[in-house]
């Protein structure tokens, strides 16, 4: 038994191993990375293109020369005669040697320095297009499992690239040998070609079977790396060890190497199999090859000097066939593996987020979500279903219901991370506290027609599993502003207002430490310490819509209330605030609220409306809360009151 064989389906990649697909894919493949480097260092390329032809070139001088030596010393006449005819042949077979050691050494500096630039140049395309892939695409499983294999051909751009040069320097070699030999005598290339065709065969056979396996195990593998990561985890420490967690995964891992390994001997069997037919049938062409020679001596049709020149060139040949069938091999492999990245780019591109788009209304006052359906792709039940929502700039507005009733992902649509399946998500212009209503004053672009880039920089978001970046908290937080130049006074007035500064410059290397242990300068932080850096980085996006996903989850009493005042204020100074929380008692004092029931929105209102309605949920949530503090409904008084109930405006 595998891992999970539901993992491991992958028609296509079975689909494509058919020879004539797999000889056709070799040449693009080798284009790619070819194409690669001449994008990125064409002098570099043309650099080991030329020492490459260069090297063949030699290979059939030192033929020829190697001929010249010996029809000399095969000639009629004394020794020293010989042997001084030869010398010009020798000299040529010196430089030929001199001239084969230089280029080599170029071809080394040039490809050194090319399949670097060949991996980063692949890795980019793979890793751009793979982030710019709408992300209701990447919850599609064939999307992800196409995306994910993508991955491990990145680095196989630069073995490509190696091998490439490999194999056409060993090609090269073979033919510069071939046009010689066929020169001397047309008998002499069959009788190569007969000694080659088995061993490409067994590469072949065997690549093909060693991919197959890959395939089919993935996931399994996958599975068993993940398991020994988890035994190094700091977050893991402690259930490995209280929980005895560690020896189960070990068993685990015990288990499951031991069912790779027996597919491992399995390969193992069938490629020492392949190899042996390959080397039978290769050695049954060189003993018919020979024969020929000998034969070909014999009868007079080929003299003696030929003779040894065929020896020469068939051995050196032969050499060359093991080195080129094991260069081979492993190029089909990385082939493989490199177009599940040139397949992975070109789905990503199928589905990527598109480029161009309406502007956005400048400013934007307010999205309008307007009967917005939206299914996650293979789920049979709707996470939203005939959704109205309004989120205005200046204004809280919250977002509360039981867990998986909807909020986390109405709060993507409303940030144009999805796009729902029917509906519409408009974006309207005016100014903050503005009442232009639908097709009003205000311009508005619905978000699909929409420049997308222009609605991710009009939001910035906090959400529930917020990525902890392995980087120096001054990065953690100068990162949600993407890629925009650093603005220090900014980054310590968003560390401020998040309550972090004072963390951050008390540890030991100030902003340059890194928040994560393990590293040189790493600290390890708290659940809410990462929860205040995660408010911070929202904060210096300073986007004029933020959306909060349970932003005090792990904060302290103090802490919570702190950040609730903040959201308030920002709310005031003209941002739109979308707070997805539990915490009812911060709700209060949203300007409106928006109660969502298993995928709708069930009731809207302020707080002081939604508790006006005895058997509503927002009640019944409120004072399930409520009781737990032993208050009432009635007696809830010290949660904080809405900031204005008669300024908000119905819906
Ligand atoms: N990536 C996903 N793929 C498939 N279904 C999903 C995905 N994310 C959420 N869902 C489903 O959509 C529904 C709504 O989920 P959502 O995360 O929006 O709920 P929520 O109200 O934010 O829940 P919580 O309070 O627990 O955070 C749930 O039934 C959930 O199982």
């Amino acid at each position: 038994m595998r891992w999970d064989d539901a993992f491991v389906e992958h028609e296509g990649a079975v689909a494509r191993l058919r020879f004539a697909h797999m000889a056709a894919a070799l040449p693009r493949m080798v284009g790619v990375v070819l194409r690669a480097g001449w994008e990125t260092d064409p002098r570099a390329l043309a650099g080991v293109v030329v020492a490459q032809a260069g090297q063949g070139l030699t290979t059939a001088f030192g033929l020829v020369a190697v001929n010249g030596v010996l029809s000399s010393l095969f000639a009629n006449g004394p020794t020293d005669d010989k042997l001084r005819e030869s010398l010009p042949a020798l000299a040529l077979l010196a430089l030929v040697s001199v001239g084969m050691a230089l280029l080599t050494a170029w071809s080394t500096a040039m490809s050194g320095r090319l399949e670097p630039q060949v991996e980063r140049a692949v890795s980019l395309r793979y890793y751009r297009s793979v982030t710019e892939v709408e992300i209701a695409a990447t919850e599609r499983p064939e999307v992800q499992r196409h995306l994910d294999a993508g991955k491990f051909g990145t680095d196989s751009a630069r073995r490509m690239l190696s091998l490439s040069v490999g194999v056409a320097n060993v090609v090269i070699g073979m033919v510069a040998a071939a046009v010689v030999l066929a020169s001397l005598h047309w008998a002499l290339l069959p009788m190569l070609l007969a000694i080659a065709l088995p061993k490409a065969w067994g590469a072949v056979r065997s690549a093909r079977r060693e991919y197959v396996s890959r395939r089919h195990w993935v996931d399994h593998r996958r599975a068993v790396a993940t398991l020994l990561q988890y035994l190094t985890m700091p977050h893991a420490a402690g259930e490995i060890r209280a929980h005895a967690a560690g020896s189960l995964l070990l068993r685990g891992y015990e288990e499951m190497s031991g069912l790779m390994e027996t597919e491992q001997r399995r390969l193992a069997r069938a490629q020492a199999a392949t190899d042996l037919a390959a080397a039978a049938f290769s050695g049954l062409a060189s003993v018919g090859c020979y024969g020929v020679l000998w034969w070909l001596l014999t009868s007079g049709g080929l003299p003696m000097a030929v003779g040894g020149t065929a020896v020469v060139a068939i051995r050196t040949s032969t050499a060359r066939l093991t080195s080129l069938v094991q260069q081979v091999n492993r190029m089909y492999e990385e082939m493989l593996r490199l177009s599940d990245t040139e397949e992975a780019i070109q789905i990503a591109s199928g589905h990527a987020i598109p480029r161009t788009g309406r502007p956005l209304p400048a400013p934007v006052r307010e999205i309008q979500v307007r009967d917005v359906s939206f299914t996650y792709p293979g789920a049979t039940v709707p996470a939203l279903h005939r959704v109205d929502v309004s989120v205005r700039r200046g204004e809280v507005t919250a977002l509360v219901g039981a867990n998986g009733s909807g909020k986390s992902t109405l709060a993507r649509i409303l940030g144009g991370l999805l796009l729902s399946d029917s509906g519409e998500v408009w974006w309207v212009g005016g100014k903050a506290g503005g009442d232009g209503e639908d097709g009003g004053e205000g311009e508005r672009v619905e978000v699909r027609e929409a420049a997308r880039a222009d609605v991710f920089r009009s939001v910035g978001m906090l959400t529930q599993d917020f990525p902890n970046w392995q980087m120096t908290a001054a990065a953690n937080i100068a990162i949600g502003a993407g890629d925009r130049p650093r603005d220090a006074a900014r980054l310590k007035e968003a560390a401020r207002a998040a309550g972090v500064d004072e963390l951050i410059e008390g540890l030991p290397h100030g902003w340059d430490s890194i928040v994560f242990k393990g590293y040189e300068r790493g600290v390890q932080l708290s659940g809410g310490q990462w929860q205040k850096l995660g408010t911070a980085r929202s904060l210096y996006r300073g986007a004029p819509f933020l959306l909060v996903d349970e932003p005090t989850s792990a904060l302290d009493p103090h802490a919570e209330i702190e950040a609730f005042d903040r959201l308030r204020t920002l709310a005031d100074s003209g941002v739109a605030v979308v707070l997805v929380t539990h915490r009812l008692a911060a709700t209060a004092s949203a300007d409106h609220i928006y109660v969502l029931d298993r995928g709708h929105i069930a009731e809207g209102g302020t707080h002081g409306e939604l508790m006006g309605r005895p058997g509503g949920l927002y009640r019944g949530m409120f004072d399930a809360q409520a009781a737990q503090y032993g208050l009432t409904a009635s007696s809830a008084e010290g949660v904080p009151a809405p900031r204005d109930d008669t300024a908000a405006q119905p819906r």
